[in-house]
């Protein structure tokens, strides 16, 4: 077995969030339900909260959204707003580092409007307490002064509606996750909703692409749109110089290939967790901590960024006693499993 951990890797793809390259999302990003692919059972529900909402002239219920990164956490978010038709004010949970930043945030509000909380779980208990109110009563108590004098008034708010996005729903508190009306996870898309995804966007970058080039590109975006769009991006090149401009799968193939991507989407960080697990541990139980140390990552990136695509496709399990490979992931990183003759007793 050979592994090098020394090997450093360029900028990911798979990376915890949004980076400026990304910057074309936004035009990337779907503004209809319609045109939103995949998470069809989200979708359903949605569209029945929005049309009773609308005919019943009010904002829509609290929303939380959440899911691992690159889902459409965001974009749904704005497609709320639209298919609503009101404005939507967008913050993040470190953002708001004040009960005095909320509060104006919230006065600021028109009835009806979006106020959008990405990363909710990283808000301050300050900050927190003062959501409480506003969500359930929409009002804010306020001090004013100091002291023996000071005194607490009560502020009106506009009905707004918040959605609150998280990659992490376990780190919100109950009183604020209680608060929600509703909250929808976000699932890792399948092949097919990621090759439509692909080629529209393909579309909208004025590219061409042949249903096998999306297909190939799709099987390799570990279910997250994301990533899908950062990978069409770096293939464009390939194809441009190579394929007389049409992404082919040889065209994505050959540029995946360069970007050691391998055939099921995994990169570079996704084998060396794998390896670590195998070579130093055994194949498993590991623990997360000890595992992210092994390997230099943080222990959020790999909970939030690499494990779920890892678990979905089988090759990882989480037990109480840590992280385990599966044969899957030997057969797939070609190394022998020497537990494999107990375990299958
Ligand atoms: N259902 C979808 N249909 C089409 N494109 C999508 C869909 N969901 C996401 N995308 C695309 O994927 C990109 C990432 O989505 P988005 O930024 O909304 O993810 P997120 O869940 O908010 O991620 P994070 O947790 O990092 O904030 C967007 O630019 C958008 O173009
Ligand atoms: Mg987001």
């Amino acid at each position: 077995m050979s592994i090098d951990f020394s090997q450093d890797y360029e900028a990911p793809l798979v990376t915890t969030s949004f980076t400026p390259a990304d910057e074309s999302e936004f035009s990337l990003r779907p503004k209809r339900l319609t045109e939103y692919n995949g998470q069809e059972k989200v979708k359903e529900n949605l569209s029945v909260y929005i049309e009773a909402a609308r005919r019943r002239n009010e904002p829509l219920d609290h929303v939380l959204l959440y899911g691992p990164p690159g889902l459409g956490k965001t974009t749904l978010a704005g497609v709320i707003a639209n298919e609503m038709g009101v404005h939507i004010r967008v913050t993040s949970g470190p953002a708001i580092e004040k009960a005095g930043d909320l509060a104006a945030l919230l006065t600021n509000l028109s009835e009806g409007d979006i106020l959008f909380i990405d990363e909710i779980h990283r808000l301050n208990t300050a900050v927190e307490e003062i959501l409480y109110p506003a969500m359930e009563d929409f009002a804010i108590d306020i001090i004013v002064g100091k002291g023996p004098s000071a005194n607490s008034i009560r502020l009106d708010l506009p009905r707004f509606t918040l959605i609150g996005a998280t990659t992490r729903a376990g780190q919100l508190s109950a009183p604020l996750r209680d608060r929600f009306g509703v909250s929808f996870r976000l699932e890792l898309y399948t092949p097919e909703e990621l090759c439509r995804i692909i080629t529209r966007s393909a579309a909208l970058m004025g590219m061409r692409i042949d249903a096998d080039g999306a297909m190939e590109l799709a099987s390799r975006s570990r279910g997250t749109p994301r990533i899908a769009n950062r990978m069409l991006r770096r293939v464009r090149d390939f194809a441009q110089l190579y394929y007389d401009g049409v992404i082919t799968r040889e065209a994505a193939d050959h540029a995946l290939g360069k970007l050691e991507v391998d055939k099921l989407g995994l990169d570079a960080t996704d084998r060396r967790m794998l390896t670590a697990i195998i070579r130093y541990y055994n194949g498993g139980p590991v623990g997360l901590e000890t595992l992210a140390a092994t390997i230099g990552e943080e222990a959020v990136t790999l909970e939030d960024v690499y494990e779920p695509y890892l678990m979905q496709i089988g090759f990882l399990t989480r037990t109480p006693r840590g992280r385990c490979v599966t044969q899957l992931a030997y057969d797939h990183l070609h190394l022998q499993n020497n537990n494999a003759e107990q375990l299958t007793l």
